[in-house]
């Protein structure tokens, strides 16, 4: 198994590439199922969740080739079957987004119920409210979801989400667009993934609007085509870097990607004392003085990401004074805490509150997260600590971020990656 190590106060400089966004990805390749054209993703992120994807899609009987810069073709012309297995499924959450469309395009549908970070309990009901929604009859047997399609397919229905929820939004838009009549979706997420998915489902043939809107409406269609589509930047791998930048100090330029989707990060880290300089496809992050203390709650898009909220509390470890961080997306998603802990930093965890007392004189010692951004968490204080930081489980890092080390040693930072000792 791999580990990090890193040799933090190193400032940060250069420019990182954005790449594509992995929570956009996986639901995008979920969209192949839905039609026998081919469908070609650009600006791909190459990660292990994606291959994940890649051999979940290639067991249903999809045609999965990588091709040079950054794209994947997928062609599902001929499906081998309806059934995602506990062991293609289990690892992570969009798995289960191959559900709808099996269901939509095949008429049934057999997925194990999902993994994903360990950050809470997780279910799945919106999705399978959705499904029955549109018309299916849902079983539940061994760990198993059964759906099953009316005789004649899918027909539109009328969904109104009880909270928002954003695999359930993407998830009962993959299933809708090939229902017979007109869905209406309310109380839907606003995430730009949703939108990026909406977008792509339209220049295959859906008829899907009012994606980035809490009000989502498809008009189903008979069929779909081919079509060629790049991903939307990822504003998580945005604005981990911006974190980064911010904790350890320099000035540094993200490439690639779209300010606007990072609008409740840059105010928080502007109130922190951080340059924030937004250009058209890229955005400056420049850092010299002190980090002010800055309260924070998650919320669902256009608010702050949860995803963010590990790397946030890394970089308020570094500010003067207190500052509440508040989670409220998932129970459970405090685990980087007590790591973070290790490093010097002072966290009083109650409930889905965390009190962060900075300036904490972060020092290096080996960490290891139960999660994808717990992890990236560690490595932001790991850039901002004195000593060596060694970070174990970087498979979880792996889920997520393409060339993490590569892309900061550009900047200067002092990062490898090596084998762990037995
Ligand atoms: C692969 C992917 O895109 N993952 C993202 C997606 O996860 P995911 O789509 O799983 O997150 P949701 O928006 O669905 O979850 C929001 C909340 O709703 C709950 N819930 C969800 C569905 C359901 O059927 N029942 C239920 O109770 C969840 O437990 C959670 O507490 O959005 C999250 C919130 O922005 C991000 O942190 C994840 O990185
Ligand atoms: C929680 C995440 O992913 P998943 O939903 O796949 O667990 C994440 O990307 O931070």
């Amino acid at each position: 198994m791999d580990r990090i190590v890193i040799r933090g106060k190193q400032p940060l400089s250069g420019t990182i590439p954005v790449s594509g966004a992995k929570n956009s990805a996986l639901k995008l390749m979920a969209a192949c199922l839905l039609t026998e054209g081919e469908l070609l993703l650009e600006n791909m992120p190459r990660l292990a969740d994606t291959r994940f994807m890649a051999h979940l899609l290639a067991h249903l009987g999809v045609k999965a080739e990588e091709q040079s810069g950054n794209r994947l073709s997928l062609t599902a012309a001929n499906l081998a079957g309806t059934t995602a297995p506990y062991d293609l499924v289990r690892k992570m959450r969009a798995t289960f987004n191959v559900l709808g469309p099996l269901l939509a395009r095949e008429g049934k549908a057999k997925v194990s119920l999902p993994g994903g970070c360990a950050i809470g309990a997780r279910p799945v009901d919106l999705h399978l409210k959705a499904m029955e929604a549109l018309g299916a009859k849902i079983t539940l047997e061994e760990g198993y979801v059964l759906a099953e399609a009316p005789a004649g397919g899918l027909k539109g229905g009328h969904i109104v989400f009880p909270f928002v929820s954003v695999g359930a939004t993407e998830h009962a838009m993959l299933a809708a667009v090939l229902a017979k009549g007109t869905s209406k979706l309310e109380n839907c997420a606003r995430e730009p993934e949703i939108e990026d998915l909406a977008n792509c489902l339209n220049a295959m043939g859906a008829k899907v609007s009012g994606a980035g809107t809490g009000t989502i409406t498809i008009e189903g269609v008979s069929s779909l085509g081919a079509t060629v589509w790049p991903v939307v930047a990822d504003r998580i791998e945005t604005g981990t870097y911006a974190m980064a930048a911010a904790a350890a100090g320099g000035d540094v330029t993200l490439t690639g990607m779209v300010p606007a989707h990072n609008q409740a990060l840059w105010a928080d880290l502007r109130e922190a004392g951080v340059t924030v300089e937004e250009g058209e496809t890229s955005v400056r992050i420049v850092r010299n003085g002190p980090i002010r203390a800055v309260d924070m709650q998650t919320a669902p898009y256009p608010g702050f990401p949860t995803d963010l909220q590990a790397q946030f509390m890394a970089l308020m470890c570094l500010a003067d004074g207190a500052s509440v961080i508040r989670e409220t997306i998932f129970e459970n998603r405090f685990m980087h805490a007590p790591e973070l802990t290790r490093l010097g930093a002072r966290i009083d965890v109650r409930g889905n509150e965390a009190v962060v007392r900075g300036p904490a004189p972060l020092k290096g010692a080996p960490v290891m997260a139960t999660d994808l951004r717990a992890s990236v968490s560690l490595v932001i204080a790991g850039l901002a600590a004195e000593g060596e930081t060694i970070v174990s489980r970087v498979y979880h890092l792996d889920r997520g971020f393409e060339r993490l080390e590569e892309k900061l040693s550009a900047c200067g930072a002092d990062i490898r990656r090596e084998k762990e000792e037995a």
